[in-house]
């Protein structure tokens, strides 16, 4: 069995008498798209904030390349390789792609891009941010201000920052959210390629997107994990489609 990149063990948190986290343990292993899935409200955002640090949780453990992540800031975790990309977009809209790209990159890597050199003359950056516009597919699109693309080009974008980072998991919330059924299918192909690179954790409400892309499924449901298991294990689990899949097929 493939090595747990990311293993949480135990986690709660509270808000006030709401149990937001309950228990909830979870594992995201090499080379694997581990989609976390659930109704609204039933903690994945909360869930992602305590992984990435922005939400401290009330007891658990949650572990990253063998590390607990308890002391590490959000910046800290970001440079030991966790990556991510945010429901709310993080791109500056007046800035052109690249750009936004460098600035993703310096915004973690303080010690190596030194801010007395002026970012645009740092070759190395400006080839770095090149070369992971690329990957994405959005290299043509470099030099135009972010304001200008399109929504799907924005989210490959948001995607290039998250990858210029060279994470060692990615935390993707919603990838899919308001993406056009063709660059839905563009995205997944992309992702689906992705996994090989680096593990992902896949929060996303576009069922036809998990059941294609994901390696395992977790199901949370008023902030406890009720399945885990493959992708057929959780299509037939008759908790889950009590829960939250009743409407399908
Ligand atoms: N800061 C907070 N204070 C109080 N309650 C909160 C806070 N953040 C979230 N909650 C509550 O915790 C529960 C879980 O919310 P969360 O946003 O994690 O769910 P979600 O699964 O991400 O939902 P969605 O799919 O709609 O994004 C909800 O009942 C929400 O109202």
């Amino acid at each position: 069995m493939a090595d747990a990149v990311l293993r949480i063990d135990g986690l709660n948190k509270q808000f006030g008498a709401l149990k937001a986290t309950d228990n909830v343990s979870l594992d995201v292993r090499d080379g694997e798209i581990h989609a976390l899935i659930g109704p609204n409200g039933a903690g994945k955002s909360t869930l992602i904030q305590q992984i990435s640090g922005l939400l401290r949780p009330d007891s658990g453990t949650i572990r990253f390349l063998g590390r607990d992540l308890a002391p590490l800031s959000v910046a800290e975790r970001a440079q030991c390789g966790l990556g991510r990309t945010f429901q709310v977009s993080s791109i500056a809209p007046e800035f052109s792609a690249l750009r936004n790209v460098m600035l993703a990159v310096q915004a973690v890597d303080g010690s190596s891009y030194r801010f007395f050199r002026p970012v645009m003359k740092d070759r190395r950056l400006i080839d770095a941010a090149r070369a992971v516009l690329e990957e994405v597919g959005l290299s043509d699109r470099a030099d135009i201000v972010a304001a200008e693309l399109s929504h799907g080009e924005r989210r490959q974008l948001e995607m290039a920052m998250a990858l210029a980072l060279r994470p060692k998991l990615l935390l993707l919330d919603e990838p899919m959210a308001g993406m056009g059924p063709e660059g839905s299918k563009q995205l997944t192909s992309f992702l689906d390629a992705l996994r090989h690179k680096v593990p992902i954790l896949l929060i996303e409400h576009d069922m036809e997107a998990v059941f294609s892309l994901a390696d395992r499924i977790s199901v949370l449901v008023y902030g406890n994990v009720i399945a885990t298991g493959a992708v057929e294990e959780i299509r037939n689990n008759a908790q889950v489609r009590e829960a939250y899949l009743g409407e399908e097929d």
